[in-house]
């Protein structure tokens, strides 16, 4: 299975290191139990697992410049002169890593979502992964939904088995779209009832 090809929204790496992963299986197995596919209704109910894809998209925003916008008159912003006809760019993948506003930023630690008001649909100027604003991701909400369904999917229904030095490997190439180097190439063993997956 090749999960890069697929996941192209999201960066699995540091959901994969094993503490993580261990506490979202345990949830998964908790909230969604072993006799069935996770289903869109659980989840609300998977709250570890919500905060994952936050820390996952804060240090590793899929479109780490936002799309490129032109100014269409002269404005200040923070004490800068932009010029009509700028191109912009918002660096978010720099957002996500700031130390202004991020304690430990480099650190991936879903616990710092957890009982907080943060999320990434474009109400939190920290946390920007889909953009804000008028120009804002036209398929948020469908995105943010197929993320946490797809990914909650694969975790509940397969074992990872992933090469270490792909796991532990977070660097990234840049570009409109933000790629793993290493692409994350691994296999994947059914966890659930034999049954569930002849349907
Ligand atoms: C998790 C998956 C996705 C991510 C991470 C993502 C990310 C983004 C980002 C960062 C932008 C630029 C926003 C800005 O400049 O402020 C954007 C724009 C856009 N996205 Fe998404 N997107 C996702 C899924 C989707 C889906 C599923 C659709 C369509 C069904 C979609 C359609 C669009 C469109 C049409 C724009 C351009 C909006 C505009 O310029 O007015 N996206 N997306």
């Amino acid at each position: 299975m090749d999960l890069d090809e697929e996941g192209d929204c999201i960066s699995l790496e540091d959901l994969m290191r094993t503490h993580v992963y261990r506490k979202v299986v345990a949830e998964l197995d908790q909230v969604v139990v072993k006799y069935r596919f996770v289903e869109d209704s659980d989840i609300a109910n998977l709250h570890y697992f919500q905060a994952v894809i936050k820390a996952v998209l804060r240090l590793h925003p899929a479109v780490p410049l936002l799309v490129p916008r032109p100014t269409n008159e002269a404005c200040q912003i923070q004490g800068y002169n932009v010029s009509k006809h700028c191109i912009v760019y918002v660096n978010v993948w720099g957002m996500g890593r700031d130390p202004k506003v991020w304690d430990n930023p480099l650190e991936f630690k879903p616990e710092r979502f957890i009982g907080s008001s943060i999320d990434v649909l474009g109400q939190n100027y920290n946390l920007l992964p889909l953009g804000a604003g008028r120009r804002y991701c036209a398929g948020m909400l469908l995105g943010h939904r197929m993320v946490h369904l797809y990914v909650a999917s694969l975790l509940h229904a397969f074992e990872r088995d992933f090469p270490r030095e792909v796991l532990k490997d977070s660097s990234e190439i840049g570009g409109i779209a933000l790629k793993k180097t290493l692409r994350l190439v691994g296999t994947a063993k059914p966890r659930l009832a034999e049954s569930l997956y002849r349907k």
